[in-house]
């Protein structure tokens, strides 16, 4: 059996001592083949974001893990400093929501693509040549002349572009995507995700896509997990998602889906989401749940396979047939 790309087995996230203790995830399991793009859906505050960034060994500050996340086999979670940096400079790259809050606005452009490949070892001027190329391949218009430049000299759209070509500076085999495209406009958030999408296939990499945007998952991804207060709730194919949602969350959040072919204008989720910490006993959507019974309350679901579906609610069965 060949080893998996990524895989966080039972993943649990607790912020630990003080006022402050509370949970956070809660046995959250999925992987990425090698070469696949899988999508992880959910409201604000779901836990997408602490799930994503676990990969790279980056826990909320004062919590504890308890869990698997693997890299090629590799447990992130019993890395020491050093080899989470040499992950991070060339096995795992991340892309952030917002580039201007993750590049350093004193320092040349050249000089944060070409940071990574200096720190392994790559002479400066090989680095910068590299550099030149990365931001050609985003797309970037004289990318000799962008390499000293600033990033205020760069609109939100190149500055995004920018980071995707320092995310692929090292050669990753995984991407890890938060939000990259939720802080640009329409026809950006478009260009973004064609460069995106061109360079990881053409890379083979496997990617981990977060959005709260169902659509925009499945224009990418071939996997969806979808994540309601720290637990993943519903995980299959793209297609299968959308053509047989199996969790009533899924469901409700393809109804708040705007749809170009639909003639019903689109309905959100009834009632705000719940982060774990807030969640009651059993299921913590059945609050929210049009199909909710008693014993949904009672007893949490755990994860059971449904035609090729990973579901955790309790009347899944019976609702196929509803
Ligand atoms: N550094 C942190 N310290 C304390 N709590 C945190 C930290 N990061 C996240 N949390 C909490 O963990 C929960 C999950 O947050 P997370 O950011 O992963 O959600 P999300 O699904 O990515 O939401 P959003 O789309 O709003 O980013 C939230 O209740 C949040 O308040």
């Amino acid at each position: 059996m060949t080893t998996r790309l990524l895989e966080i087995e039972n993943l649990t996230v607790r912020l630990a001592a003080g006022k402050a203790a509370r949970p956070i995830l809660d046995g959250v399991s999925l992987h990425v083949e090698r070469g696949e793009a899988v999508g992880l859906v959910g409201e604000s505050g779901s836990g997408k974001s602490v799930t994503c960034r676990s990969v790279l060994g980056l826990l909320p500050e004062g919590s504890r893990a308890s869990g698997g996340v693997r890299v090629d086999g590799e447990d992130i979670l019993t890395m020491s400093s050093t080899q989470l940096r040499d992950l991070r400079r060339r096995g795992v790259s991340m892309i952030f929501q917002d580039p201007r809050a993750s590049i350093n606005p004193m320092r040349r452009i050249g000089d944060f693509v070409a940071e990574g490949m200096r720190a392994g070892g790559v002479p400066q001027k090989d680095a910068l040549k590299r550099a030149e190329e990365l931001l050609e391949s985003v797309g970037i218009r004289e990318p000799r002349a962008a390499l000293r430049r600033y990033p205020h000299e760069f609109s939100g759209g190149m500055l995004q572009r920018v980071m995707i070509a320092g995310a692929l500076a090292g050669g990753p085999r995984l991407l890890l995507a938060d939000e990259p495209t939720t802080a640009l406009d329409v026809t950006t958030q478009a260009e973004v995700v064609s460069i995106l999408t061109g360079l990881r296939a053409e890379r083979d990499m496997g990617m981990l896509f977060v959005t709260h945007d169902l659509e925009l998952a499945a224009a990418i991804c071939d996997r969806i997990y979808v994540m309601y207060a720290g637990r993943i709730v519903e995980a299959q194919s793209t297609e299968g998602l959308f053509s047989r949602p199996r969790h009533p969350y899924t469901s409700g959040l393809l109804a708040a889906t705007p749809r170009l072919e639909s003639d019903q204008p689109p309905h959100g989720v009834p009632g705000r989401p719940v982060s774990l910490a807030e969640a009651p006993s059993g299921c913590a959507f059945a609050a929210r749940c049009a199909h909710a019974r008693p014993g949904c309350t009672e007893h949490e679901p755990g994860p059971r396979e449904i035609d090729g579906a990973q579901v955790a609610c309790l009347r899944a069965e019976e609702l196929i047939h509803d």
